[in-house]
């Protein structure tokens, strides 16, 4: 596999496209890197510099040929001095270059192109190289201003200026010695790099270094330097791929790209290494790993020649020059059985494969194309790597890739794949660019020109300033002339012989008619004798008169001539005087155009500063404009999420107020549950007790006894019967289906009433009932033990109209704020407790009071809500009556319980009653249920 080199122009065929435009071949160096095992076998053996032998591990030799070869001690430098270094002054020329590593994964392409701190690749070197050359002929910042249709343009010092304050502040963070705006962190990397230089610098232009920085990742592309897009929430966006585009001169572009333009080898590497972080982020989102895309950096070099002077750049667009250097580090070119990849992966090494089958296939068209003399179609847009490229292989530039081998024999399938690659590309052959050159002598010739002509124009305008003023002077001498004496010459000799001229006074006097002649004409004269007496007198006549006159004509010659020697030595001296004034004129208008250019040039400067300050402005405004909108916004979000917030605080206070209400609800509930429970309890207890007393007392009734006799009070006394609170409903019910036997009823009950009161009435009635004590009840619970009555509390006392005074000697203690008949829901708002007493007929015709105790509770509604939670009852009974109607067991019970005696209470009954209650023995006042 020797490929036949042609070095130049090979021979075309009618047709071909290139005939007519010199060509240089893709050049193709191959660089073979050291083995990373010792025990493994090489696949490679070099020849020499250009050529090597590929031996398959079944001992197939092949031989590959390249421009250069270079094994595995070469180092960076030689390698960047033999490849890169000649495409750098190339560059510098106006010629732009594609420089390519190709290889598989692991043979040393990012390590050929970016290499490492300590061993700096062709990337560093090229940037290190360029600004070496070009430090100290740099353009100011925003000189050269990309047109986003990869062209440039050149704006003034002074525009520059403006651009670089309004940058400064719309992006205040941004730093000119930054390339970016939100930026991150970069790494200062210093390279360890040998100064290396370019001659072909030309002192008479202005150069500046853009860069651009892209990768090709699943065939899409993606700008590198571009600010990183963030979310809501603060995160980084996922990048957004870019477009391609063809510019005016058929160059491929990525359209939107951002473009930095760096000052310095350190700022060149911030922004490659700022690429290379966004790269690392980027690929985080995309799930990629950066050895499987294809990364551009892009180096342009712009340049604009001085003017003749020296002093400006010139701002002609056609006179612009801009070199481009690719710098491509390929994704490996495995196949992808090899990798063993699938799923993401997969699609990576389908898509790279794809994008460098496509190179392949484009290399091969333009062989063939170029062999042949054919002009087929080469497909460039198959992928975008082909498709940027395009241009280059259409005449942009020189375009050189280095082949990376890894000498492994496991890769030598891979290797032979690179070879035959290689093999392809280097027989293509690329139309030559033409370098950048200014014709500096017509330049020059344009400039002379123009200076020349502005000096012509200069001294037009002098000269007619000159004139002008001139006439002006010479006007005003006139003017002054006319003003004096003026000598005039009267001609009269056409009328007379003897005529005189002489001066006269008048001013309007017109000299060009002055008639300098001494006479008439000279008579006939004939003399016929001598003795002629008549005309020779006649003669000496006519000459002396003539004489006289000729001596008159003198005498008047002499003092015109007198008068103009002075005249024209006054207008003489006038014109010394008008030259002197006019020298002082000149000297005081170029002292004013001077003036007038300084004020000039200040007012420009003024004008650009007004210029800036305007802009600043605007910018400042319009600033103020945006933030006023988004507080505007701000404000408004506020506000909605306030009534939001106060939309869900009253849903949730509404939500908690039911819920309480709820479990108050529950509660209650379950408490009266419970109560009822308890109460029940109580009374089977009470019940059981009373039953168990029953049988103590039955018990007791053959022993000999202690007790006291009961005393008339005590079985007249009133009968004060325990109730539980079903039994005093039961009894509420019934009396109020007897209301109406009540009110018929009612004069009974109160002379039975008043005949018991009468009894128990001591200090009223008979002193022998007051005379008898009252008997202690028998100890009850405590909680049973004091009346709720006692609690005199704000009591509000519902005592119904029909109500009989009962006035027996037990009343209530409570004291009510408030007796009604009727009460209002406002008397029972303004109460805490309430007290009903109702009154009603038992069985026997006698009546029964119950004093009905209740707790006011205020409910949520502003409403009030009685719960009953006390029955007091007081029944009078007739004890003639009691003891026929009495039980002899009931009645038994009853007198041992009115009498009060405190021995009757045996230890069995104590300890029921403090079983109940747990409290202390006092006996009660009363006796009641609850
Ligand atoms: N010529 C060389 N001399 C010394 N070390 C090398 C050489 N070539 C490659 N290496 C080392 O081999 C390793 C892999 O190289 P590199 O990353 O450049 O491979 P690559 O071809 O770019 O791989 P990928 O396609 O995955 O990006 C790196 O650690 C690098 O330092």
């Amino acid at each position: 596999m020797r490929p036949q080199r042609t070095p130049m122009k090979p021979a075309r065929k009618p047709g071909s496209r290139y005939h007519s435009t010199p060509t240089d071949p893709v050049e193709v160096c191959a660089r073979i890197r050291n083995l990373t095992n010792r025990d493994e076998s090489s696949c490679i053996e070099v020849v020499n510099n250009h050529m090597f032998r590929l031996v398959s591990p079944d001992g197939r030799v092949t031989e590959c040929q390249f421009s250069h070869l270079f094994n595995a001690k070469v180092g960076q430098k030689l390698l960047f001095e033999s490849v890169a270094q000649p495409m750098i002054g190339d560059l510098i020329k106006g010629k732009s270059g594609l420089l390519f590593t190709y290889g598989v994964t692991s043979s040393g392409k990012t390590y050929t192109m970016t290499g490492t701190v300590e061993e700096p690749g062709l990337l560093p070197r090229c940037l290190d190289m360029i600004f070496n050359s070009i430090s100290s002929l740099q353009a100011s910042k925003y000189v050269f201003m990309p047109d986003n249709m990869n062209g440039f343009i050149v704006q003034s010092e002074a525009d520059a200026l403006l651009e670089k304050q309004e940058r400064e502040i719309m992006f205040p963070l941004t730093t000119t010695k930054t390339p970016s705006k939100n930026r991150t962190k970069t790494p200062d990397v210093r390279y360890d790099l040998e100064h290396c230089i370019s001659e072909n610098i030309d002192p008479d232009c202005r150069y500046a270094v853009f860069v651009s920085y892209v990768e090709i990742y699943n065939d899409y592309i993606y700008d590198l330097l571009g600010d990183v897009q963030l979310d809501a929430f603060n995160r980084p966006k996922p990048p957004q791929s870019k477009r391609l585009r063809e510019d005016k001169k058929k160059n491929m572009f990525v359209y939107g790209v951002t473009e930095i333009e760096v000052k310095s080898t350190e700022e060149a590497f911030a922004a490659f290494h700022q690429g290379q972080e966004r790269r690392r982020i980027a690929h985080t989102h995309l799930n990629a790993e950066s050895s499987r895309s294809h990364s551009i950096l892009n180096i342009r070099l712009v340049q604009a020649p001085l003017d003749p002077l020296g002093e400006d750049l010139l701002q002609e667009k056609s006179l612009i020059g801009v070199s481009q250097l690719s710098l491509v580090d390929l994704a490996g070119s495995e196949r992808m059985g090899r990798t063993g990849a699938g799923g993401e992966r997969l699609r990576e090494a389908g898509n790279i494969n794809s994008s460098l089958m496509t190179l392949r296939r484009c290399l091969e068209q333009l062989r063939e194309n170029q062999k042949n003399g054919l002009s087929e179609m080469v497909k460039y847009r198959n992928s975008k790597l082909t498709h940027l490229f395009k241009s280059y292989f259409e005449g942009r530039g020189k375009v050189k890739m280095i082949v990376c081998l890894n000498p492994n024999v496991q890769d030598f399938d891979e290797n032979l794949h690179v070879a035959q690659f290689a093999e392809v590309a280097q027989q293509v052959e690329v139309a030559r660019q033409e370098e950048y050159k200014i014709d500096r002598a017509d330049l020059k010739r344009k400039a002379l020109d123009a200076k020349f002509k502005a000096e012509e124009e200069k001294k037009r305008q002098l000269t007619a300033v000159r004139q002008l003023s001139s006439e002006a002077a010479s006007h005003r001498l006139f003017t002054r002339a006319r003003g004096r004496k003026t000598p005039s010459v009267t001609s009269d000799a056409t009328e007379s012989d003897t005529c005189t001229p002489g001066f006269t006074d008048d001013a309007d006097t017109d000299w060009e008619g002055i008639d300098l002649n001494i006479g008439g004409s000279f008579p006939n004269i004939e003399i016929a004798d001598a003795m002629d007496t008549e005309t020779v007198p006649h003669l000496i006549r006519f000459l002396s008169n003539r004489i006289a006159l000729v001596n008159s004509l003198k005498s008047s010659a002499y003092s015109l001539g007198s008068m103009f020697r002075s005249n024209l030595q006054s207008s003489k001296q006038s014109d010394r005087d008008l030259q002197s004034r006019l020298k002082d004129c000149e000297a005081q208008l170029s002292i004013r155009s001077k003036d007038a250019a300084k004020m000039e040039r200040q007012v420009k400067k003024l004008e650009s500063k007004n210029q800036v300050l305007t802009k600043t402005t605007q910018i400042f405004e319009k600033d103020k404009k945006q933030l006023q909108e988004q507080l505007n916004d701000a404000e408004l979000q506020l506000k909605n999420s306030q009534m939001e917030n106060k939309k869900t605080e009253s849903k949730l206070r509404g939500a908690v107020a039911n819920t309480r209400s709820q479990i108050e609800k529950q509660c209650d509930k379950r408490v009266r549950n419970m109560q009822s429970e308890m109460q029940e309890k109580m009374w089977v207890k009470e019940e059981r007790l009373r039953q168990l007393k029953n049988i103590i007392s039955d018990g007791r009734e053959g022993r000999p006894t202690t007790r006291r006799p009961a005393t008339p009070l005590s079985s007249t006394s009133s009968n004060v019967s325990s109730q539980t609170p079903r039994l005093a409903h039961k009894r509420r019910s019934r009396s109020a289906e007897n209301l109406l036997s009540e009110r018929k009823t009612l004069n009974k009950s109160r002379h039975i009433s008043s005949s018991d009161y009468d009894l128990r009435q001591p200090t009223k009635k008979k002193s022998s009932t007051s005379a008898t004590p009252l008997e202690p009840a028998p100890p009850i619970a405590p909680k049973h033990r004091r009346s709720c009555s006692a609690n005199n509390s704000n009591w509000l006392a519902h005592l119904p109209s029909t109500t009989v005074p009962t006035e027996t000697i037990l009343q209530p203690c409570i004291k009510p704020n408030r007796v009604v008949n009727v009460p209002s829901p406002k008397d029972v708002a303004g109460a805490h407790k309430y007290l009903l007493t109702h009154q009603s007929e038992d069985r026997d015709g006698e009546i029964q009071t119950q004093l009905v105790k209740g707790e006011v509770f205020h409910t949520r509604t502003g409403g009030q809500q009685v719960q009953f939670v006390d029955i007091e009852t007081l029944k009078q009974q007739d004890p003639k009556k009691k003891k026929k109607v009495s039980s002899p067991r009931k009645r038994k019970s009853d007198e041992e319980i009115s009498s009060g005696e405190q021995s009757s209470w045996t230890d069995v009954e104590t300890r029921c009653a403090y079983g109940i209650g747990s409290t202390g023995n006092k006996p009660p006042t009363s006796k009641r249920k609850r």
